[in-house]
């Protein structure tokens, strides 16, 4: 048993964590913190989860708090797990964490992106980042992984063998990406009310988006990214667009580049068709395709993930099983729910 305490256990992220553990052989929620909830059993903060979790009290965070715990799920707004992570990291427990404090291996790059200086610079070197098919090995051997973007995991699966084996300009990267509206959390917003988002399907963050970086350092690439809402709850949808590298290529070159590199991925599946969000609704799946197109000597890949499977609570398990010498499939499946 791997006593986990899971930090923002009352956002939507906490509750796909609770979701997915329901059914994990060993990862067992044993704290659950939260901020404005604190002090609220977990059943009235989320509804739908039940069980013996259920009746668990959602608590403020202190170092104390830690007591006797294995593993830490950190999923807080950006800016504050790093206050935490060294108090978290000294006592031993194994931390993975899914705000961006620490994707970035650079604190100047953090500090450009986010418009504030990293508060713990020295820790950036004791995270890996958070994708297994990219860091498996690295993660294993981790105490703390920063699990990935959830826009950036999609581009990245899509993009990354086609970037390894040559065959596109990383200098010409596009990425146009859709995220249904749970990705921008529980809070409640104008920008993701029902009649704002109901009907419409807008893009924000022009040239500015902060997972860019994220694309940026682990495709090694220059990223021209562009992130849209659409009237969806979950998913996240990229289309990515590169010039072909020189040289002669047929159509289905990408699509066998990247069944070569996802043949023994548990989570990646490759499709000749173009993937549709509710492929991987619920689930820790991650799809993608690609195809070189002879007449504008461009190649377009696609990559559909729940942005709260592998996006986030999916990948950040699949992490921690690594960590943990796991079957790294342990309470994940496969399947989207669909309809
Ligand atoms: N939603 C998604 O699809 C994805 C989210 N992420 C990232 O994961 C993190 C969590 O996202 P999400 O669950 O959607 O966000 P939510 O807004 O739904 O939840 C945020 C959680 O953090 C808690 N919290 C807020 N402020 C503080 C604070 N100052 N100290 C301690 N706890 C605090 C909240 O507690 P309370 O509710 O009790 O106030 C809540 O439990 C964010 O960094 C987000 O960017 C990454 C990938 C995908
Ligand atoms: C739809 C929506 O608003 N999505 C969020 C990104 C999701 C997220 O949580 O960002 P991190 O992965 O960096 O934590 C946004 O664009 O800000």
């Amino acid at each position: 048993m791997i006593r986990t305490a899971i930090l923002g256990a009352s956002g939507y992220v906490g509750a796909e964590l609770l979701r997915l553990l329901e059914r994990h052989p060993a990862l067992v929620p044993t704290r659950l913190f939260g901020d404005s909830k604190a002090g609220q059993k977990l059943g009235s903060v989320h509804p739908q989860i039940g069980g013996a979790v259920a009746a668990l009290e959602v608590e403020r965070f202190g170092p104390e708090a830690l007591d006797g715990i294995d593993l830490v799920f950190a999923a807080l707004p950006h800016g504050e797990s790093q206050k935490i992570a060294a108090g978290i990291l000294d006592r031993g427990c194994r931390l993975v964490d899914l705000g961006a404090d620490f994707r970035l291996r650079d604190a100047a790059d953090y500090a450009r992106w986010y418009g504030e200086e990293h508060q713990a610079p020295a820790l950036l070197d004791r995270f890996v980042f958070g994708i297994p098919e990219l860091h498996r090995d690295a993660i294993r051997g981790a105490q703390a992984v920063a699990a990935a973007g959830c826009y950036p995991t999609s581009a990245i699966l899509a993009c990354k063998p086609l970037i390894d084996a040559g065959l596109i300009d990383p200098a010409s990267l596009i990425v146009d990406a859709a995220s249904g509206v749970s990705g921008a959390g529980r809070a409640v917003k104008e920008g993701t009310a029902f009649n704002t988002v109901d009907g419409s399907y807008s893009a924000y963050g022009l040239l500015t988006h902060r997972h860019t970086a994220e694309m940026e350092q682990e495709l090694g690439a220059t990223v021209l990214f562009t992130p849209h809402l659409a009237p969806m709850t979950r998913g996240i949808l990229a289309t990515c667009y590169a010039a072909a590298a020189a040289g002669e290529m047929d159509g289905d070159e990408p699509l066998r580049v990247l069944r070569q590199a996802y043949a023994d991925e548990p989570f990646v599946r490759v499709s000749d068709e173009p993937p549709s969000t509710k492929w991987v609704a619920g689930s820790n799946g991650a799809v993608v395709t690609a195809r070189y197109d002879p007449r504008t000597r461009r190649v377009v890949a696609l990559g559909a993930i729940d942005n709260l499977g592998k996006g986030a609570a999916g990948q950040m398990i699949q992490c921690a099983n690594l960590m943990f010498g796991l079957d790294e499939s342990s309470g994940l499946a496969a399947s989207g729910v669909f309809p």
